[in-house]
């Protein structure tokens, strides 16, 4: 391991324990703390997700002032569930209509800076088992704490589980063998982020807000890549927050995640001024099933939009003023 990356793990990494929601309430004074969740047909989860953070840390301890769900086109009762949870529930195209509509998680994060107002934003996927508010806490102690830290990311064991099957180590199957290969070998630096595309993190709107945000699955790459691009690897810490389970894709669809991923280190490196000048790479990615003439071939298009830093989008003061996608 780099020295550089071992000194950034002792100096940046702690664990959810050692925030306790009192101790961030004394360091919260008058910083407004949204939590955010993109929600894509997660009504299984994302009522007892939205409970928790309640019960815990809007009534017990009150560290948190807004839960924004952003339905980003369920055709299930997600934005019901999360409501009657507790949730402000966000119509992701609803929100700033003027810019039109883009899909995927990322368009349902960049939309979510215009419909919250706080200072600190804690984002959590919608999916997660297992769930409990001490990823919330984790997350906020080092911004709540530390002025020089501005981004954190939650690190966790991920096992597979699959109905009574359970594979201690075996889910991240993304990380482990696309973005942990493109990290090491393209920013070597980061290497000590245990879970670059962890969908549990934290920043400050200030940063977030002047930064881009790929559309689809390649948002949470983007973002660590331009984090550290633009704040250095010593704004971004992490925080264990033990394990986390959620629910698992098809490998035919995380096919699909990784050449997302694969075309956002290209667009930073490139944007980076990394890479000589290549014709850019293709984004249909061909995959085969044997049917009953034989193999098939079925084409997926893995192209990644991207938005422009929200600080520079016309209509972003006015729709945190008037909250238009909230039902
Ligand atoms: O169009 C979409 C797709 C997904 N989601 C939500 O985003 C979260 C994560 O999506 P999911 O499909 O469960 O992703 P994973 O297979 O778990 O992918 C992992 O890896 C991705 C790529 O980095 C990250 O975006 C995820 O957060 C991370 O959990 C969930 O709450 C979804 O409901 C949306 O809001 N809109
Ligand atoms: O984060 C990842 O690597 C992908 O979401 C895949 O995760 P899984 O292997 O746990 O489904």
């Amino acid at each position: 391991m780099l020295p550089e990356v071992a000194s950034w793990l002792r100096r940046r990494t702690s664990t959810a324990e050692d925030w306790p929601p009192r101790l961030l309430l004394g360091a919260k004074g008058d910083t407004r703390i949204s939590v955010v969740l993109p929600a894509r047909d997660e009504e299984a989860t994302v009522g007892a997700i939205v409970a928790a953070i309640r019960t815990e840390l809007v009534e017990r301890t009150p560290l948190v002032d807004e839960i924004v769900v952003v339905d980003s086109r369920s055709r299930d009762r997600t934005a019901a569930v999360a409501a009657a949870a507790g949730a402000e529930v966000v119509v992701q195209d609803a929100v700033l209509p003027e810019e039109g509509r883009m899909s995927g998680k990322g368009e349902a994060l960049w939309k979510s800076l215009a419909a919250t107002s706080g200072d600190l934003i804690v984002f959590v996927d919608a999916d997660l088992r297992e769930f409990t508010p001490a990823y919330v806490t984790g997350l906020l102690g080092p911004l709540l704490t530390d002025p020089s830290v501005g981004y954190v990311k939650g690190c966790y064991d991920r096992p597979f589980v699959e109905g009574d099957r359970r594979v201690e180590g075996g889910g991240g199957r993304v990380t482990e063998l696309v973005a942990r290969p493109l990290i090491n070998l393209h920013w070597p630096l980061l290497a000590g982020v245990m879970q670059p595309l962890g969908g549990e993190y934290a920043g400050r709107r200030a940063l977030l807000e002047r930064l881009p945000f790929v559309t689809g699955y390649g948002v949470e790459l983007g973002l660590l890549l331009d984090v550290y691009h633009d704040s250095g690897l010593d704004a971004i810490a992490q925080v264990d927050l033990g394990r986390r389970v959620h629910a698992h894709q098809s490998t035919e669809a995380l096919g699909e995640m990784s050449g997302q991923i694969m075309l956002t280190a290209w667009s930073r490196l490139e944007r980076h001024g990394r890479m000589m000048p290549l014709e850019a790479p293709a984004t249909a990615l061909t995959r085969f099933h044997r049917g009953p003439d034989g193999y098939e071939g079925r084409t997926a298009d893995v192209a990644v939009g991207e938005r422009p830093p929200m600080a520079e989008v016309p209509g972003y003061a006015a729709a945190r003023s008037f909250s238009p996608g909230r039902g």
